[in-house]
């Protein structure tokens, strides 16, 4: 379970987060919807303790993630500014990341192929396409087999074939009981995949609902909600 309350988040003059409370829970694929600059990443990176809250808070799991023990344990993550070094192999990358979380290796080879990088894991990261670098993020986010996945803009640089596979990747983690939240600023692309949509545009919440409840064409219903359409 994610919980965000009151939570809120100033740059300047910008209000990046803005009073925005929802909750993501297990078993279910919660997308978290917005136009570029609505505040998503920035929500993320308070949940995963990356950046303070001026108010309110993000709980995973009932705790603050830097109360959490070995977190990637209980939080996978993927985010946009994560970069493994391009001079490893991915395999080397994920090893590193393991032992530093007190995941035994065997658990590297489960992800890489969960992910489709079972040959791949042996090259140097900086041949990767964009698309592969994706892969081996969700590995990342997976190696401690959490309870909880906090996903920003997955399907970004995969290919259709790519984005039908983490489609089915995602529904496995949430059938699982995994809580996985998914950022995206593509509604047609993440309603296909989650089961609630949350939607939130200049840091404000502007809806928080079961996905068979957005009727009509998504579209629309999504510029009218973000303030897109006049
Ligand atoms: N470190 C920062 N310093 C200053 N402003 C920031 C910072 N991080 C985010 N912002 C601003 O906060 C607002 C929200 O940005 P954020 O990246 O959270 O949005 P987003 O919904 O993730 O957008 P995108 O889909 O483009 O990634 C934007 O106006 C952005 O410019």
């Amino acid at each position: 379970m994610i919980e965000v309350e009151g939570l809120c988040k100033r740059y300047g003059a910008v209000a990046a987060v803005d009073d925005l409370s929802f909750t993501a829970p297990p078993g279910v694929v919660t997308g978290f919807l917005g136009p570029n600059g609505a505040g998503k990443s920035t929500t993320m990176r308070m949940m995963l303790g990356l950046a303070a809250p001026d108010a309110g808070r993000a709980l995973v799991g009932g705790r603050r993630y830097r109360e959490l023990e070995r977190p990637l344990r209980q939080v996978g993550a993927l985010l946009e500014t994560a970069a493994p070094h391009r001079g490893r192999s991915g395999d080397a990358h994920l090893r590193w990341l393991a032992r530093s979380q007190g995941i035994g290796v065997r658990r590297v080879r489960e992800v890489l192929e969960l992910v489709g990088l079972a040959e791949a894991g042996r090259r140097r990261v900086g041949g990767y396409s964009q698309g592969m670098r994706q892969r081996l993020g969700l590995a990342a986010a997976l190696l401690g087999d959490p309870a909880i996945v906090v996903l920003d803009e997955p399907a970004n640089g995969l290919d259709p074939e790519g984005i039908r596979w983490l489609r089915g990747l995602l529904r496995g983690l949430a059938s699982e009981g995994r809580t996985v939240l998914v950022s995206s600023h593509l509604i047609g692309e993440v309603a296909r995949t989650a089961d609630r949509l949350v939607v939130v545009a200049r840091g404000r919440l502007v809806a928080d609902a079961e996905t068979s409840e957005f009727t009509g064409d998504l579209e629309d219903e999504f510029l009218r909600l973000t303030g897109g359409m006049r």
